[in-house]
């Protein structure tokens, strides 16, 4: 059938169905998939909204959606695309406002598109309107752990115990707000846009619209970053005319925070594409730094008086915004990255200067990507010291500071009197000196 004549709301489901299967067939992210796929769908941006919000609930509560499934069918039923046209079914049926036979009856279109599922319509409309019927029953159980890998489980229970490990399964239920950091006064963009001024000094908004159609996108007044992600680049007081080096800049976020401290920044990223969207973020900000295309391993560059070394890591602590990172990575690649973090610590330990600042973080709950990693780091390098992190650096949040001192936040810290807006990323954060003179 011609994709014109086809029946409204089919693009959408046929883009997030063929996105969830895509990103766990290639472990890649869910963002990346749907920036491929999308194009050819030519949805307007209400549709592709829906498109992203289907697979992202799918995600989201895969856990919780896969069990409601397998109890529903037969084992002779669980052909791996059928389970995924099941899943954003019933994703739309549990968690968003669409009618339930809308859900329904694309399914059971989608399935004529595809030769193997061509006589599944009957089976697909009696298991989802099944869902539809004991909505409540599913929705009923609060088991927080179905909707996260074991993988991740065990390593949050022997790190956090039971008690904080199940507060973060639980917090990564909800959807996350979007934050901004602001260039100027905060407080007054907070009052303009309607929001709430968090201790740290971002912005939380409180409204869901279109970020560019709001005041000071086009003037570049403020970017959208994490409250949690706002942090690091705070830790490196960075001060005017100081050389500063972030060596894993894209796309930018804290290199706009390091130069709108009046820093001379040297953005580095060993990906091009995504330096390239570094330089138009910061273009945006009506902000200058210099950048290089390059593996920070190889860089080669007199010292610096600091250095943000944002490590690429896990990204389990943005799970709340992409809940594919749950279900597309795995002990592998923890134990790759770790090892990576490990040799570019030691790379930025060699680009110094004696009494320089090193910020390490990354946006990951796990104890091997923070924790563990700082404490082998200062064994290696005993030139470098640990400087704690004080609570007023990060707006009092106390619950936020480990015993030695290095910033842990997870997504249950924040807890606001609106609940439905507390919550932050997971980020690890720890600042080193370095004392030779
Ligand atoms: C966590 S992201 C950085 C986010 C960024 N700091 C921000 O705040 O917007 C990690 C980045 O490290 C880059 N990267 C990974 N390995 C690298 C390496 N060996 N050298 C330089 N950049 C690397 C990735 O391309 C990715 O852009």
């Amino acid at each position: 059938m011609d994709q014109s004549q086809e029946q409204a709301g089919l693009g959408p489901r046929r883009l997030a169905w063929n996105a969830v299967t895509e990103t766990l067939k290639r472990r890649v992210p869910l963002d990346d998939v749907l920036d491929e796929l999308g194009p050819a769908e030519n949805l307007s941006s209400r549709d592709e909204a829906l498109a992203r919000a289907i697979a992202i609930v799918t995600f989201r509560r895969l856990g919780t959606i896969g069990q409601a499934l397998r109890d529903r069918l037969d084992k002779a039923a669980r052909d791996e695309r059928l389970l995924h046209l099941l899943a954003i079914g019933a994703a739309q049926i549990l968690y968003l406002d669409v009618p339930d036979h809308a859900a329904v009856d694309t399914a059971v279109q989608l399935a004529q598109s595809e030769h193997r599922l061509k006589h599944a319509g009957g089976l697909i409309n009696a298991v989802l309107r099944r869902v539809a019927r004991e909505r409540e029953a599913i929705l009923g159980k609060q088991d927080a752990w179905l909707d996260t890998p074991t993988w991740l489980e065990e390593g949050w229970v022997s790190h956090y115990g039971e008690e904080l490990a199940a507060k973060i399964a639980a917090a990564h239920r909800a959807m996350p707000s979007v934050d901004l950091t602001v260039k100027g006064d905060a407080a007054a963009w907070a009052e303009r846009l309607g929001g709430i001024l968090l201790p740290t000094g971002s912005v939380r908004l409180t409204e869901r619209t279109a970020i560019r159609d709001l005041p000071g996108y086009d003037e570049g007044a403020w970017w959208v970053q994490d409250t949690a992600a706002a942090i690091p680049a705070r830790l490196l007081r960075p001060q005017p005319g100081e050389r500063i080096a972030d060596l894993c800049a894209a796309p930018g976020g804290k290199t706009a925070q390091l130069a709108a401290a009046g820093a001379d920044v040297l953005a580095v990223d060993r990906s091009a594409k995504r330096l390239k969207r570094l330089e138009e973020n910061l273009a945006r900000l009506n902000l200058t730094v210099a950048t290089r295309a390059i593996d920070a391993e190889k860089l080669d560059e007199k010292p610096f008086d600091a250095i943000l070394l944002d490590a690429p890591c896990s990204a389990t602590g943005t799970i709340r915004r992409h809940p594919d990172v749950a279900w597309t990575k795995d002990g592998d690649d923890l134990r790759k990255l770790a090892a990576l973090q490990s040799r570019l610590l030691d790379k930025a330990a060699s680009l110094l200067k004696p009494g320089g600042r090193l910020v390490y973080c990354t946006c990951s709950l796990e104890a091997e990507e923070g924790e563990i990693q700082a404490e082998a780091f200062l064994n290696r390098h005993p030139e470098m010291k640990r400087e704690p992190i004080t609570p007023d650096e990060i707006g009092g949040m106390t619950e936020c500071l480990t015993p030695a001192g290095d910033l842990r936040t997870l997504p249950c810290h924040l807890d606001l009197p609106d609940h439905d807006r507390s919550g932050l990323d997971g980020f690890f954060a720890a600042r080193f000196i370095h004392s030779e003179s």
